[in-house]
């Protein structure tokens, strides 16, 4: 008898959960409409004035036996989802994003074709310093058969005081030794006025991690016809560096490669701490290539061969690295650049194990 009043009970619930279920669903398809008309109006998701009135609905309505106290919760809850659900419909519609386009956007530098499966390397000096400096550097890079070149021009610096880059003239050197040895050239940018004449210089203009979130700068590379190569910040979450790619590609300029180049952490071993699981989820999330910053991630050149080995068998699509033919009176970055027999066998150790992934 007993078991029996369970079972119905247990009945009653469960056609209430359904009839819940069916409501919270509705709810959620009357919200989406909601995320939609705020979306065009501009206005933000998330609104307390609208969320205290209703909490105020419920305490005067509410006739127990829940307390108002919990009713409140269980619907600050149904807020809270609501929310993550316009959210997620907003993230459908971003440009960079696969569920937007679902093939590989394909930058094609110089016929290197960033994002077609093909995996490459991206090599060059911290900061040009010299025509000599960046021509020995371009010489060995032309043995290894590599030819995207990065080099400095504009150097930002965390303090002042440091060698801050030779600007318009480093960009010179840059594309007279590229254009000598038939390389393409990968030069950071700082300001939105540099942009312009960058484009006579570079193949592919890149902004820093430093950078990541100047919206200004990020605009005025998305109004230019050149591939932009743009790190993740120091600090940035994935997120947030999808979104930064998004005020390129907002602009009408699709050709971004994504740079993981370490991210800040507690741990004090590496100068960052390289995020490889980055490179995957970016590649799934998104239709951009990505490539990993060997370098700048890790700050220590024991660590560069593995670190490089683990971003080609992750499936990024470049490893990049410094070389400079005299590390140690580098301008910049000195402790971590490759000199130029270093930077052979890691290319050499580094291809033979390219080629065993194939
Ligand atoms: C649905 C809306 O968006 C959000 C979600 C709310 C809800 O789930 O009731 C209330 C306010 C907003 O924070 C809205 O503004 O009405």
């Amino acid at each position: 008898m007993g078991n029996n009043e369970m079972v119905q009970l247990r009945q009653k619930v469960d056609e209430i959960n359904t009839q819940l279920l069916h409501l919270l669903n509705e709810r959620a398809k009357v919200v989406q409409e909601i995320g939609q008309l705020k979306k065009i109006q501009g206005t933000k998701r998330f609104d307390p004035v609208r969320e205290r009135e209703v909490l105020d609905m419920i305490a005067e309505q509410n006739e127990g036996p829940f307390e108002t106290t919990t009713l409140q919760h269980i619907f600050k809850t149904i807020f809270k989802a609501s929310l993550e659900l316009q959210e997620d419909d907003n993230r459908k519609a971003l440009l960079v994003s696969r569920k937007k386009k679902q093939e590989n956007t394909i930058v094609d530098i110089k016929g290197e074709k960033l994002g077609s499966g093909l995996q490459t390397f991206i090599m060059g000096p911290c900061a040009v310093e010299s025509k000599e400096q960046v021509r020995q550097v371009a010489e060995a890079m032309k043995e290894q058969g590599i030819k995207l070149m990065r080099g400095g021009a504009f150097k930002p610096r965390t303090s002042p005081y440091d060698f801050q880059g030779l600007g318009v003239e480093g960009l010179q050197i840059l594309r007279e030794v590229a254009d000598e040895y038939d390389l393409a050239v990968i030069s950071e940018i700082l300001n939105p006025n540099d942009v312009e004449i960058s484009l006579e210089y570079v193949d592919v203009i890149q902004i820093g991690a430093r950078n990541m979130q100047n919206f200004d700068l990020l605009r005025a590379v998305g109004r230019v016809n050149k591939p932009v190569l743009l790190k993740r910040g120091l600090a940035a979450t994935i997120d947030e560096f999808v979104h930064a790619a998004e005020y390129i590609i907002s602009q009408g300029n699709d050709q971004i490669i994504l740079c993981e180049r370490g991210i800040r952490t507690y741990e004090k071993a590496t100068r960052n701490t390289l995020d490889i699981s980055a490179v995957p989820i970016l590649k799934k999330e998104t239709h951009l290539p990505v490539v990993v910053d060997v370098t700048h991630s890790t700050g220590r050149k024991d660590l560069l061969l593995p670190t490089a080995k683990a971003a080609l068998a992750i499936g990024a699509d470049a490893v990049m690295a410094e070389v400079h033919p005299d590390p140690a009176v580098a301008l910049s970055d000195s402790a971590q650049q490759m000199d130029i027999p270093q930077f052979h066998t890691f290319m050499d150790e580094l291809k033979g194990f390219k080629n065993k992934l194939a």
